[in-house]
């Protein structure tokens, strides 16, 4: 199989640097929003202490564990996490905020000598019960600073910590929409355009490219809360478990799509089967997500999305070694999402610091291979196009070639079989002429026998040359038998072809054909000539002009004789 061509390549990468370069620029300018909001003057410890209840009285100084800053990343933990915060410069009606909408089991504590007591969370910001929802938040008690921070999720412990007047919230909040939107915008546009696609080409690549987006679609309206922003009531345990069925659904579809872009069935049974069973293994994890929701769900997660990265990235490199050159967008989609998967991987086991790379990251690497995957199905559909024009040009080459006679290029006996029947068909219906031309070199048999029978060949192609001069290209020249030429003359009456043929035999009478050895020979032919009678059959038409030419040789050759009906017969010589 042929993979060649390189135009829509070239056309793709130029699209694909026109992307980058603007999401490049959307960075930067996000990066310098980031830099000009105010620093929230927090700090942070991890308390070494675990359980539901907070520590003793006077025990919070002597526990101190680690210091934060307020970028929080702890990882997955399988117990509660205590952190102690103190606030510095409060001031009436700022809100602490934390940015995960995935932690929680969040509770804020206010201690002083009497004890610790909750500060009740925020269910409203602006009247809105989702964005307190999306963004857990306290209203920051005045007059004291000594805060206990209780956080208990299976999600890795990851996020800022804010404070934040009204106005500051909503502009964070609108930042952070912004971004969304311009990712949701990508993926509506791709799923709009893919889905047309779908419909048009009805290839089932796109059914598992659109379920890959969808997927990743709903992933990050998890992730980000804008699911709770819309249905607060849902709680972050429901958004938890949504947020890993779209994770099952980005790499079974990822898996799918994969499977049969690169045709591993067929071409690596091995990596295929692998595929088959990541597949049910993910679908079994979405069900754990439901039924038995823990901490470890996330770390089963954790090691299928290290398998499926891997099983993605070999059937695309073992794709490319077989030569499909498509295969080489689908490397490039997948070593993209493994740099967003790695990031999430890292904080989520609290392996790196949190900020805007560890936390976009991946969203960065599902946009970016969503448009990837998008170019390789554009540059797979156009492969397979060019092949299927090549094979199409080749089974008609095939088809005419099987029409020509080897020997002299003219038609052969069997296109006369399927022309003649239908041109009489056509001239029944239209009542115009159609008329017949039969005729072969006179004592052909001397000449073989003389000259041999490669001369003989080269008399035969003579003959063939002379005749297309001069017939029109639309009448069609016939090989009909070894030595036997008919020509199909449509719309021709018996005059017009009465003058084909005399001109035919004075063509091949005053052509001399130029001998292997140099000589130059002068050959002539008979040729016999019929007109179609009304309500004629093909045969019965071929047979008279077939008598014409009979009768022509029985008259002494070198000559053009008219069947005008049944047995009458005129002749020219
Ligand atoms: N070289 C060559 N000879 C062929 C081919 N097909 C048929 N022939 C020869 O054509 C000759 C036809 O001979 P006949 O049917 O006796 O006709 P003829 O000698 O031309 O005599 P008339 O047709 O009566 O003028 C035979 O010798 C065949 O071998 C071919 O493809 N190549």
């Amino acid at each position: 199989m042929q993979w060649g061509g390189g135009g829509e390549s070239g056309r793709g990468m130029g699209r694909l640097w026109l992307l980058l370069t603007a999401m490049v620029v959307l960075l930067a300018w996000e990066l310098a929003g980031e830099a000009s909001r105010p620093q929230p003057n927090v700090s942070l410890w991890v308390l070494d202490h675990q359980g539901q209840q907070p520590p003793e009285k006077g025990a919070l100084s002597t526990v101190t564990a680690e210091s934060l800053d307020e970028q929080v990343s702890l990882g997955l933990k399988a117990h509660p996490v205590w952190l102690r915060l103190r606030v510095v410069g409060a001031l009436p009606g700022q809100r602490l905020v934390l940015s995960n909408p995935l932690v929680q089991g969040v509770e804020l504590l206010v201690c002083d000598d009497s004890g610790c007591r909750p500060v009740a969370r925020e269910t409203h910001f602006a009247d809105d019960p989702g964005l307190a929802a999306a963004l857990p938040q306290f209203r920051l008690p005045v007059a004291t600073n000594e805060l206990l921070l209780r956080v208990e999720t299976d999600q890795a412990i990851r996020f800022n910590v804010q404070v934040l007047d009204d106005v500051d919230l909503h502009r964070y909040w609108r930042d952070l929409l912004l971004g969304q939107g311009l990712y949701f915008g990508l993926i509506a546009g791709l799923v709009i355009y893919n889905s047309l696609l779908l419909f048009s080409l009805r290839d089932t690549n796109y059914l598992w490219y659109l379920g890959f987006l969808s997927g990743a679609g709903a992933y990050f309206l998890c992730q980000n809360g804008l699911l709770l922003l819309y249905f607060p009531q849902m709680g972050a345990r429901l958004n938890e478990a949504l947020l890993l069925t779209a994770l099952s659904v980005i790499s079974i579809c990822g898996l799918q799509f994969c499977r049969r872009f690169l045709m591993t069935a067929r071409q690596d049974p091995r990596v295929d089967s692998l595929m088959r069973w990541l597949c049910w293994l993910l679908a079994l994890a979405a069900a754990i997500a439901w039924l038995l929701p823990s901490f470890l769900t996330v770390v089963f997660y954790s090691l299928l999305g290290v398998l499926t990265l891997t099983a993605f990235l070999l059937s695309s490199v073992r794709g490319l070694w077989r030569g499909f050159r498509p295969a080489q967008w689908l490397l490039m989609a997948w070593s993209v999402l493994v740099v967003g998967v790695v990031l999430l991987l890292l904080v989520t086991y609290g392996l790196s610091p949190h900020n805007f790379w560890t936390l976009h990251g991946f969203q960065i690497g599902s946009a970016l291979e969503a448009i990837l995957l998008s170019l390789a199905l554009a540059d797979r559909i156009s492969l397979l196009q060019r092949e299927r024009e090549t094979l199409l040009e080749e089974k008609a080459r095939l088809h005419g070639m099987s029409y020509l006679d080897g020997l002299t290029g003219v038609h052969n006996r069997r296109y006369l079989d399927e022309a003649l029947p239908a041109a009489v068909a056509q001239a029944e219906v239209s009542g115009r002429p159609l008329s017949l031309i039969m005729l072969d070199i006179d004592n052909f048999k001397r000449f073989n026998d003389g000259w041999g029978h490669a001369e003989g060949d080269r008399a035969l192609q003579h003959l063939g040359k002379v005749i297309e001069e001069v017939v029109r290209d639309i009448d069609p020249v016939c090989r009909y038998g070894g030595e036997e030429f008919v020509i199909l003359l449509k719309e021709r009456d018996e005059h017009q072809a009465l003058d084909i043929a005399e001109r035919i035999r004075k063509g091949l009478a005053t052509t001399p054909l130029t001998l292997l050895t140099g000589e130059q020979v002068l050959l002539t032919c008979t040729l016999g000539v019929a007109k179609r009678l009304e309500g004629e059959s093909a045969s019965a038409l071929l047979r008279r002009a077939d008598q014409a030419l009979y009768r022509g040789k029985y008259a002494g050759r070198d000559r053009v004789v008219l069947n005008a009906s049944g047995g009458v017969a005129s002749t020219t010589s």
